[in-house]
């Protein structure tokens, strides 16, 4: 073997130093939380969040008090008020597309009439055109494997197309967000396009978008090389995004964007800053991980319908013996809800729709087996206080993986959703010209004497 280089030896002998250095001053006892009664996650067991801020445009209800006892319910999600079953009702018994009216919705606080409706439709489908030169110059080069930083790269280098960039007025802002709620599907299937070429050595495609379909037949129509879909395949997507586009100002990319906008940075710094933190596998990165978990329990239980040999390969799972070794079911439990998250009540009746459409049905069965052991798998290894139960992740990417979307749009697709609700909250942030948010950490540090360099 040759000499090594510089970065390998840092890597193999001195890396292994420093991190052992960080990692023992970087740990703090457990205990010590509820010594200082301080809220780990924000959160108390009962996955109470402390009350960071007021909102009017998502609410999130997993609980109620009766006599001083919390005690846990079906979760419900309102968008502006509204309930989301109704609201999903309500367009899917219309025979329409839903997506853009949850974002009017969400943006400006009243369900749309007729009129108002058909011209968002028509302004966002007249902002869906990317800067001359963007795709060549932005998405094309340096693509990468995964379109969660493609996107943030993307949105970070918007800040020098747009000349009205560091304007933090509510009206620029706005022009700002839908512009990003247009963009998002086109920067995420085209960087994912960039990526198939250039690493998987397929055919470059780049479809146009139509400004006469919606959001979920765009990112169908420039996805397939054909540009075709069904009725049925578009109308999952819509409802996918319905369904991913508001959670509260408490989940963490959107208490991100709360944060970041609290500095009284530009919408692109903001933005970039959440889709970060939605890329992770607690959070949004979660729909990646349960359609290869998914893969790798196909392959390791035998029986799909014994539930003995499914709880047992859970347990592996939990106690890091299988999968990815972290120890996480993946699309299981949630910070806030615990009975259940009305999202994935709601997907799950779809599911088992398209899943007899495309003859899954065996595969539909093993995920609702998964569901119901899992909890129990969890409640049987880990301190319980709220219980758990599948979270919206949990269908979404058998849901994508059914439609033929590769999984690494999986996440940007949470994003092309999430963009409205971030949105919408950053707006409130303004208006309401917050503080800047600036949390306490109280330091247990031992005091210690500066000592000078030669006498250490
Ligand atoms: C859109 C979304 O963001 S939805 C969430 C998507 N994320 C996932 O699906 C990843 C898997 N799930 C999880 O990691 C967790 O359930 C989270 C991060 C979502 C919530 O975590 P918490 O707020 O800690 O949940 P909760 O308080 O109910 O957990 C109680 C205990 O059960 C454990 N637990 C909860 N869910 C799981 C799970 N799916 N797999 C393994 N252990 C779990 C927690 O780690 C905790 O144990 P600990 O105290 O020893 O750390
Ligand atoms: O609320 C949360 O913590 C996570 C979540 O489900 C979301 O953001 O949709």
């Amino acid at each position: 073997m040759g000499k090594k280089s510089f970065l390998e030896q840092f890597e193999s002998e001195k890396l292994m130093e420093l991190s052992s250095l960080a990692e023992k001053c970087s740990y703090i006892n457990p205990e010590f939380y509820s010594k200082y009664e301080v809220k780990r996650g924000l959160r108390d067991i009962n996955g109470r969040g402390v009350v960071a801020g007021l909102t009017e445009i998502g609410e999130v209800h997993s609980y109620i008090i009766d006599e001083n006892e919390t005690v846990p319910v079906p979760g419900r999600l309102r968008y502006r008020g509204i309930e989301i079953d109704d609201l999903v009702n309500g367009f899917i018994s219309e025979d329409r597309y839903g997506f853009e009216e949850t974002t009017y919705l969400l943006l400006f606080g009243h369900l749309p009439d007729k009129n108002e409706l058909i011209n968002f439709e028509a302004l966002l489908g007249s902002f869906r055109t990317l800067p001359n030169s963007f795709v060549r110059d932005i998405i094309m080069k340096a693509p990468s494997k995964n379109m969660m930083n493609t996107l943030a790269r993307s949105i970070l280098s918007m800040y020098s197309y747009d000349p009205n960039a560091d304007d933090t007025t509510v009206a620029n802002v706005v022009r700002q967000s839908l512009q990003m709620i247009a963009y998002f599907p086109l920067i995420a299937v085209y960087g994912y396009q960039a990526y198939d070429h250039y690493y998987n050595n397929n055919s470059l495609i780049i479809h146009s978008p139509k400004p006469e379909l919606s959001t979920a037949e765009n990112i169908l129509h420039m996805l397939r090389p054909d540009s075709q879909f069904t009725k049925l395949e578009a109308t999952l997507l819509d409802l996918a995004l319905v369904l991913h586009a508001e959670h509260g100002g408490g989940n963490n990319s959107t208490f991100t964007t709360h944060v970041v906008t609290s500095s009284g940075t530009d919408t692109y710094s903001a933005i970039s800053a959440s889709l970060g933190s939605l890329k992770g596998f607690r959070h949004g990165g979660a729909n990646i991980k349960v359609v290869q978990m998914f893969d790798d329990i196909r392959e390791h239980v035998e029986d799909w319908k014994d539930d003995e040999e499914i709880f047992a390969y859970l347990e592996k799972i939990l106690t890091k013996q299988a999968f990815d070794r972290t120890g996480l079911v993946y699309g299981i439990g949630h910070a806030v809800y615990s009975v259940s998250d009305p999202r994935a009540v709601i997907f799950k009746k779809y599911v088992q729709e398209l899943a007899k459409d495309k003859g899954l049905e065996d595969e539909f069965l093993l995920y609702s087996k998964v569901e119901e052991i899992a909890p129990q798998v969890i409640g049987h290894l880990r301190k319980m206080y709220k219980g758990v139960s599948a979270n919206v992740d949990f269908y979404s990417g058998f849901v994508y993986r059914m439609l033929g979307i590769p999984k690494e749009l999986y996440t940007p697709l949470f994003a092309i959703s999430r963009i409205v609700g971030w949105s919408a909250h950053r707006i409130e942030e303004i208006v309401n010209n917050g503080k800047i948010m600036r949390p306490a950490y109280k330091s247990i540090a031992k005091k210690q004497k500066y000592v000078e360099v030669d006498k250490r």
